[in-house]
């Protein structure tokens, strides 16, 4: 059999889940040949600050990985699915969604605070996420909100450096780089919703390409799939696929699923969260019955105002 390529992303943390996917398609195919294709993105080269404003951030981690797909330069491209914009490429698919690590968002302190609330009066937390913006400045508006980009290690390394006291970042991330020890709270969440999709991983490959839709398929996991798609659903009918600044995370019991989400304006206010609950056949009404009610509580003030305020 000859040996099936696998686009990935440089950075340790891409690495990380590329390996984790080689070895779920290594136990369902104990021979697959593989070889690692990496690419730089221009969310690796790009270093600026203010990346998650921009509406030029679509497929900022992404596209790059689907032109080697439709060049024919890789079978296969793993992707952190939150990072996918929710416009489909036509010819690739979304082969295999693998069973998802935690979704939440973590926080890493430096003067042992273990909660956003216990976090010192003005501390100055780094993220340039506008959703975790939002979150932490509608619990805390005395806090400042400081951007922070670069690698998990790079912004865990200016944390220590002194330029921030707390950082927030993906459950997940931390987890695939072994970096658990450095958790100070995994955020609730009551608290904080994650972003649609995150801590799951979207294995991309050519519509058309049997060989590599039989062995990628295999790896699919039914729940994370469903649970990331009603996610990216709210996320699809509030934009395109920008970065918003908007939560969401559906949850699956047997035959029920609930789905919370939240918009708010990065400064914490005005703040809209909801939530729904339905049976699974009807899943994706749901989403969208939760999208519209952000939407007309409010939600299409905040993103009207988002959006204007970015341009
Ligand atoms: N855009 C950055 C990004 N994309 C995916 C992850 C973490 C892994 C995941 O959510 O699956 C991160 C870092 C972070 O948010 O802290």
């Amino acid at each position: 059999m000859p040996a099936i390529r696998i686009a990935t992303r440089a950075s340790k943390l891409a690495i990380a889940q590329t390996k984790l996917v080689c070895n779920m398609l290594r136990e369902v195919n104990a021979d697959l040949q593989i070889e690692l294709v990496e690419i730089s993105t221009r969310g690796d080269r790009d270093k600026s600050d203010f990346l998650y404003k921009s509406s030029s951030s679509v497929g900022f981690f992404t596209s790059e990985l689907e032109k080697a797909l439709l060049e024919n330069a890789a079978d296969v491209a793993v992707h952190s699915f939150k990072d996918l914009p929710t416009a489909i490429t036509p010819g690739l698919a979304i082969t295999a969604v693998p069973k998802r690590v935690s979704p939440a968002d973590a926080l890493i302190c430096s003067d042992g605070s273990t909660s956003i609330k216990g976090l010192k009066p003005g501390a100055v937390v780094g993220t340039s996420s506008v959703r975790r913006i939002a979150q932490l400045k509608h619990l805390r508006p005395d806090v400042h909100a400081r951007p922070c980009r670069g690698n998990v290690d790079t912004r865990i390394g200016k944390l220590r450096g002194g330029q921030y006291d707390a950082l927030i970042l993906a459950h997940a991330g931390l987890i695939r780089m072994g970096k658990e020890d450095e958790i100070s709270a995994v955020l609730p969440f009551e608290d904080f919703l994650p972003a649609p999709a995150q801590g799951a991983l979207a294995i991309q490959t050519r519509s058309d390409d049997k060989t590599a839709n039989v062995i990628v398929s295999q790896i699919d996991d039914n729940g994370a799939r469903l649970r990331a798609e009603l996610e990216r659903r709210i996320l699809a009918r509030l934009h395109g696929g920008c970065s918003i600044p908007l939560g969401a995370l559906a949850m699956v019991e047997g035959d029920a699923v609930s789905i919370s989400a939240m918009i708010a304006d990065p400064a914490g206010e005005p703040f809209v969260r909801e939530q729904i609950r339905a049976q699974r056949q009807d899943a994706e009404a749901a989403a969208d019955e939760l999208a519209e009610s952000l939407l007309a509580n409010g939600g299409a003030e905040i993103l009207a105002r988002f959006n204007r305020d970015r341009e």
